[in-house]
């Protein structure tokens, strides 16, 4: 399905990152993962085999980014689908009247930067080599897929950070959809629900079962292949462009 394909997967050496990485090289394609250096990006890549390489990256860089191109071009000549899955979670309330603090403004600035302009930074540089490839019949000539959260909608206690960050992805996406039109690169955002990660394991385990038992149906958390599943099928669908797409399992979350 996807031979020939390019990927460039940001947040791909773990939780949903990872398992689309996992399925473009399954179904054929060749994949970059970018990752954090601290981040195990370079054993997933090994343990994808050769078709797949690890570009250490801070997505907020653009010299990362550039970097990570060039490898890009390096080793498998061209890009045709960039994923951005990089991303971190906050939580804390706005105003914490038990220990009279006011919501760290460093860790608001670092969820907005990393979730929101890491994802633009990827964004704009990849366009750049997406669109050098030829069009194919359709005049496409690549597409690139953010990750938001329903929390961009239904923001819990304490995610005023994490949602501002989501809800700027899915407010952007509309926007360069339009600007990348011409050059036949389509803009797709998913805004996940739960789904069983390394970042969902940051809460309490009390809290993600209370989590888990509000997803109307499936009543669970989502698997990362059922993200990934999403990714291909937004890959495959060229009539996808300029919108995001909840992937929830009609969870609407409560305060
Ligand atoms: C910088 C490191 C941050 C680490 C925390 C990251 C957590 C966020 C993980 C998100 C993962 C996926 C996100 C994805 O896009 C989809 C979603 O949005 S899923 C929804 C995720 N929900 C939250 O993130 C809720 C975050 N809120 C909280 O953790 C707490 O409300 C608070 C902001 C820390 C405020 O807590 P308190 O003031 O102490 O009072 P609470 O009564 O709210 O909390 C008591 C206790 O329960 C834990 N808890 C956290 N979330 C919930 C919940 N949804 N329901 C019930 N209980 C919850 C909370 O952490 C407290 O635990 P304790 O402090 O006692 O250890
Ligand atoms: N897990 C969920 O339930 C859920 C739900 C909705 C949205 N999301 C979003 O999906 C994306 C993937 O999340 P996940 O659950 O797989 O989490 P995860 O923590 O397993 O993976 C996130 C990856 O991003 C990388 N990363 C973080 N900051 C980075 C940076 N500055 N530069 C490069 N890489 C960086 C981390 O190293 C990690 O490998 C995130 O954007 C997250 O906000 C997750």
């Amino acid at each position: 399905m996807f031979k020939g394909l390019v990927g460039l997967v940001t947040g791909g050496a773990s939780g949903l990152g990872k398992a689309t990485a996992e399925l473009i090289i399954k179904q054929g394609g060749r994949v970059v993962i970018c990752d954090l250096p601290s981040a195990p990006g370079a054993n997933t890549a090994k343990a994808l085999g050769e078709n797949a390489a690890f570009a250490p990256v801070d997505v907020t860089s653009e010299k990362d980014i550039k970097n990570a191109l060039q490898t890009t071009v390096d080793k498998f000549g061209r890009l045709d689908v960039a994923v951005n899955c990089a991303g971190i979670a906050s939580a804390a309330r706005t105003y914490n009247f038990k220990k009279d603090q006011p919501f760290d403004l460093e860790l608001f600035r670092t969820t907005v930067e990393v979730n929101l302009v890491g994802t633009f930074n990827v964004i704009r540089l990849v366009a750049g080599l997406i669109g050098k490839n030829a069009p194919n019949a359709d005049g496409q000539r690549g597409v690139i897929i953010n990750t938001a959260s329903i929390a961009a909608f239904d923001g819990q206690i304490g995610q005023a950070a994490y949602a501002a960050s989501k809800a700027g992805v899915v407010g952007m996406t509309l926007a360069i959809a339009r600007d990348l039109s011409k050059q036949g690169i389509r803009v797709v955002t998913i805004a996940p629900g739960l789904f069983r990660t390394p970042m969902m394991e940051l809460l309490p385990e009390p809290a993600i079962k209370q989590l888990e038992a509000s997803v109307p149906f499936p009543p669970r958390l989502g698997h990362p292949h059922e993200y990934a599943l999403l990714v291909q099928s937004i890959i495959q669908n060229p009539m996808l462009n300029g919108e995001t797409i909840r992937l929830d399992g009609s969870l609407r979350m409560q305060p």
